[in-house]
């Protein structure tokens, strides 16, 4: 085992830096179980210092891709390539850190014990009692891993994702069960590894996540990539825009004549409000002003992520 003295905030390896070839390097890479197709010819490239959410509605794609990503599972057509070369070599080399939703922890042990062999076997490791403070999980270090909560067990495998230097470290929906403030301090330690130089990607089910930290969203359906940018971006694509207005109380309201607006995509109604997703807000509101109805508190927004990637997965479904 390669040991390593280099100090423990050392930023990434030098060769992830600007110019340097993409950190994961997907082409047109295809995973089938039997007749399922979970993974449908996916290319892309993640770049150094990236940090980047994956999403997408369950059975998306998410955790087969990224299983063939740490070459947990072949590929049964296409490549995948970690730093130029195979998943299997870049991981031994330590390049990798993984935070997976399944695997079981190591049960007859403590925190400490558990932790203290994940550094162990890392090439590049950090000393353990700094992996357990960055974790959060210093006060429960003694305790045994099979008396953890959810959202402890969690830290602990995040403590494990974090043993060493890694220049990629890879989370699928790492925050699950974690409460609101153990979600802020594991997203204030991963901004903290994001600024090292280190690539990010994590696969989430909270689309707030997804906003508030990644600078690059990629969202899957069916094993396809439908949309890949920022979250700007996604929302841009998204097309849709919200409108919402309060109808004058007391007023004669056309029920069939307001769900006949131009343009609709979505239609709510609550007692005086009414709330809208619309292709052409501009179309959809003067078509209001012209059924003589007068709305007060009108507002037109674009869509949140949320909305956004329901837009987009709901006009992929109809497809
Ligand atoms: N080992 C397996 N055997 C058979 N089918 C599988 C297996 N693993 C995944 N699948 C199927 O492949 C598709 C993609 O699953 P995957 O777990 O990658 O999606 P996901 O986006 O991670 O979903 P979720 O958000 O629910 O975790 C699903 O239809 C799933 O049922």
């Amino acid at each position: 085992m390669t040991t390593t003295t280099t100090s423990a905030h050392t930023t990434a390896a030098k060769d992830t830096g600007p110019g340097a070839g993409p950190v994961v390097a997907f082409r047109n890479v295809t995973k089938s179980y039997g007749p399922v197709r979970a993974v449908d010819g996916l290319s892309l490239e993640l770049h150094p210092g990236e940090t980047v959410a994956l999403l997408g509605p369950n059975g998306a794609g998410k955790s087969s891709t990224l299983d063939l990503l740490l070459g947990l599972r072949p590929a049964d057509s296409g490549t995948v390539e970690l730093f130029g070369t195979t998943p299997r070599e870049a991981i031994a080399a330590g390049r990798v850190g993984a935070m997976l939703q399944s695997g079981g922890l190591m049960e007859d042990v403590t925190v400490r014990e558990v932790v203290a062999l994940g550094c162990a076997l890392h090439p590049r490791r950090y000393p353990v009692e700094e992996v357990l403070g960055r974790a959060g999980i210093t006060e429960i270090a003694d305790r045994m891993v099979n008396k953890l909560s959810g959202g402890q067990e969690q830290r602990v495998r995040f403590a494990l994702a974090t043993a060493g230097r890694n220049d990629l470290i890879v989370l699928d929906e790492p925050t699950t069960g974690m409460d609101v403030t153990s979600r802020q301090a594991f997203w204030a330690t991963m901004r903290d590894q994001a600024a090292q130089g280190r690539t990010v990607l994590f696969a989430t089910h909270y689309l707030e996540e997804a906003d508030a930290i990644a600078d690059r969203v990629l969202v899957l359906n069916k094993g396809r990539l439908l949309a890949d940018g920022t979250a700007a971006e996604i929302k841009a694509k998204a097309g849709a825009r919200r409108i919402a207005f309060d109808l004058a109380p007391d007023a004669p309201v056309d029920e069939t004549a307001l769900r006949a607006l131009p343009c609709l995509t979505s239609y709510e109604r609550h007692g005086d409000t009414v709330r809208l997703q619309s292709r052409d807000a501009d179309a959809t509101v003067h078509a209001v002003y012209a059924l003589g109805l007068y709305p007060r508190n009108l507002e037109v927004a674009g869509l949140g992520l949320e909305q956004a990637f329901i837009a987009l997965t709901e006009a992929e479904e109809a497809k």
